[in-house]
């Protein structure tokens, strides 16, 4: 069975521990969390999936087939730094820290199979919008296995590296802007005198009902939004005012931001 230890517990890698374990695609005794201090965080982790605690950095690190790294790119100097001494020379790393590179690993941890993966926190429900990059060490037959551990948090797709950044900018930090969109529409429609559970279900129906539609794929985004709008109707006067507010220079403003800043952090912390 593959043993996998994840450094770092914080929350995508409770995301990722939640649907691997539905999805039973590894038996929690065989998953292994450490992080840097946070004892509550692992004994909370192993209280709701069963998985186990590293006790010994070394044993856990040694016994691994697969180390998923996955705390912040401020930390991956000391953890990276932390771990290599230990780690077996056949383990297969999979790193979901934003910007840092696999060459920047590979630096830290040495020429080894790596996968730099960009889930999104929506793995703990099985709906993660998953890419990856591995390096010519990773062979077919990992490649494999690794995207079939990551199809139980979602949907897996492999980009070149150097597209990691706008992925990251679309898709990683992708839920948040939606959860933010959610805070806003529900605000508004709650002024508007509507309560919050109302207002809370319907918006979520209708992003789920949008996301339905255009993954069904057969008509493009502005035709489904023609298909909606009438003349002289209510979504064509909602619309001006997000024309006229220019939503869409603030979207290309948070990718271009989001994905310069993933470079930066990879330039940062290399
Ligand atoms: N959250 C998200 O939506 C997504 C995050 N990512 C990437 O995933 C990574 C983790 O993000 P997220 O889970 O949100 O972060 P969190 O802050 O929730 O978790 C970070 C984890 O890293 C641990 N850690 C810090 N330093 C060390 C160390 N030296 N050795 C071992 N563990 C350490 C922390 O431990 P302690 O608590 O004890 O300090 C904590 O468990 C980031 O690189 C982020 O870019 C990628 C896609 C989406
Ligand atoms: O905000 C971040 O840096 C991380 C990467 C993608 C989502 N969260």
């Amino acid at each position: 069975m593959t043993k996998i230890v994840f450094v770092g517990a914080g929350s995508m890698a409770e995301a990722i521990i939640n649907g691997l374990t539905k999805e039973d695609k590894v038996s929690p005794e065989f998953i292994h969390v450490t992080n840097k201090s946070d004892v509550d965080q692992l004994q909370l982790l192993k209280k709701a999936y069963n998985v186990q605690i590293v006790c010994e950095k070394k044993i856990a690190l040694t016994e691994a087939n697969i180390v998923f790294l996955a705390m912040k790119p401020k930390d991956a100097k000391e953890a990276l730094t932390g771990i290599a001494p230990f780690l077996n020379k056949n383990a297969t790393i999979i790193s979901v820290i934003a910007g840092v590179t696999i060459q920047t690993i590979t630096n830290y941890l040495g020429r080894r199979p790596i996968a730099r993966v960009m889930p999104n926190t929506s793995a703990a429900v099985g709906l993660s919008a998953s890419a990856i990059s591995w390096n010519d060490l990773v062979s077919e037959e990992e490649k494999k296995s690794i995207v079939s551990l990551l199809e139980s948090i979602g949907t897996v797709q492999a980009v070149d590296e150097e597209d990691l950044h706008v992925v990251t900018a679309l898709s990683g930090s992708g839920p948040a802007y939606f959860y933010y969109f959610a805070e806003q529409f529900e605000a508004a429609a709650m002024k508007h005198g509507l309560n919050k559970s109302d207002a809370r279900h319907l918006f979520v129906q209708t992003m789920e009902g949008a996301a339905q539609m255009l993954k069904k794929g057969d008509v493009e985004p502005n035709e489904l939004r023609r298909r909606v709008t009438s003349p002289g109707g209510t979504t064509e006067a909602g619309l001006e005012q997000l024309i006229q507010y220019n939503v869409k220079d603030a979207i290309f403003a948070c990718i271009d931001a989001a994905q310069n800043k993933s470079r930066v952090l990879g330039k940062q912390y290399e």
